[in-house]
């Protein structure tokens, strides 16, 4: 029987880190949440118990703070490059760093029409997150950025069918051409480069996934999610992929003829579970190799 060490990572993971900006009155605060892990030759660490390879957790998590302070966060993407390059720096026997960053987004309270200097309000419409992969260093060294958005919870009262469907002894779902469409997206692009814009690349993109679930007529999420990929892959050329997940968060039309109240399209029982699972990506045929880009995202496929 021959055993051996698998897979392995390790890092220090959710890394709670406010970053506040006050060189003047008006405070600027980026919220995140900082998760680190290293891999490569940690055999020893594993097998005999011995750590002198491991740059202990603790330390990746003070990098994280004392990086928040040095360096500050223009972009949770350059943020997430910076600290990866430093782990394997720091750590000789590291092969590759990985770093996955979300950032909770704040609204300056609004008083008398004017945002507020330094109070603040959490901002809805999803998570802004990145998964960044660096294998290497020097001439050999290749970065991948995962960007993405997720809980971004969208719906839509009209404009989607669901027809045509399969159906066999076991299927009751009726037919309809006007139900309610609603998810809770995640969604996660593969750049080609680090050569972006980042914020500004954030924001478009999350822009254009809002305008074309609102614009797409819906025959089905899979159709709407597809729609949603082609879009940003024809206007962001620095984009090799997109992958979504969608839990369909199925409306049920509540049956109120028990009343003697009709019930054309008005009155929804909001299920929670089970959903629908739908999971897609979209790829550019040209698209460079993802290396390590996708290493440990659950809940894709
Ligand atoms: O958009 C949908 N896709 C499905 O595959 C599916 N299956 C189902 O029961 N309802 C839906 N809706």
């Amino acid at each position: 029987m021959s055993i051996r060490l698998g897979p392995n990572q390790y890092g220090k993971a959710e890394n709670r880190v406010v970053r506040i900006v006050r060189d003047t009155a008006r405070h600027q605060i980026r919220d995140l949440n900082v998760s680190t892990a290293l891999r490569g030759r940690f055999d020893d660490a594993h097998i005999s118990g011995d750590q002198k390879d491991v740059l202990p957790t603790d330390t990746q998590k003070n990098t994280v703070f004392a990086y928040a302070k040095k360096i500050g966060v223009a972009s949770i993407e350059e943020f997430a490059l910076a600290l990866a390059d430093r782990y394997l720096e720091a750590c000789p026997a590291a092969e590759g760093a990985r770093v996955e960053v979300d950032e909770y987004a704040w609204d300056r309270i609004q008083v008398d029409g004017t945002g507020h200097d330094h109070s603040f309000v959490r901002s809805g419409g999803g998570v802004r997150t990145t998964i960044v992969n660096v294998d290497g260093r020097g001439a050999d060294r290749v970065a991948h950025v995962v960007s993405g958005i997720k809980d971004l919870v969208v719906l839509k009262s009209t404009g989607s069918e669901f027809k045509g469907f399969l159906k066999d002894e076991y299927t009751t779902l009726q037919e309809t051409t006007d139900r309610i469409l609603s998810t809770s997206l995640v969604a996660r692009w593969r750049y080609e480069g680090t050569g972006v814009d980042w914020d500004k690349s954030y924001e478009s993109i999350r822009a254009l996934l809002l305008q074309r679930f609102a614009e797409i007529h819906s025959l089905a999420l899979q159709q709407t999610l597809h729609g949603m990929g082609t879009s940003v892959l024809e206007q962001h050329p620095d984009v090799a992929e997109i992958k979504f997940s969608a839990p369909n968060k199925h409306h049920f039309l509540s049956d109120l003829s028990p009343f003697g109240l009709d019930n054309p399209g008005e009155v929804f029982f909001a299920a929670d579970r089970p959903y629908g699972l739908i999971e897609a990506s979209v790829v550019r045929d040209e698209a460079g190799d993802a290396g390590n880009a996708w290493h440990a995202i659950p809940g894709f496929c």
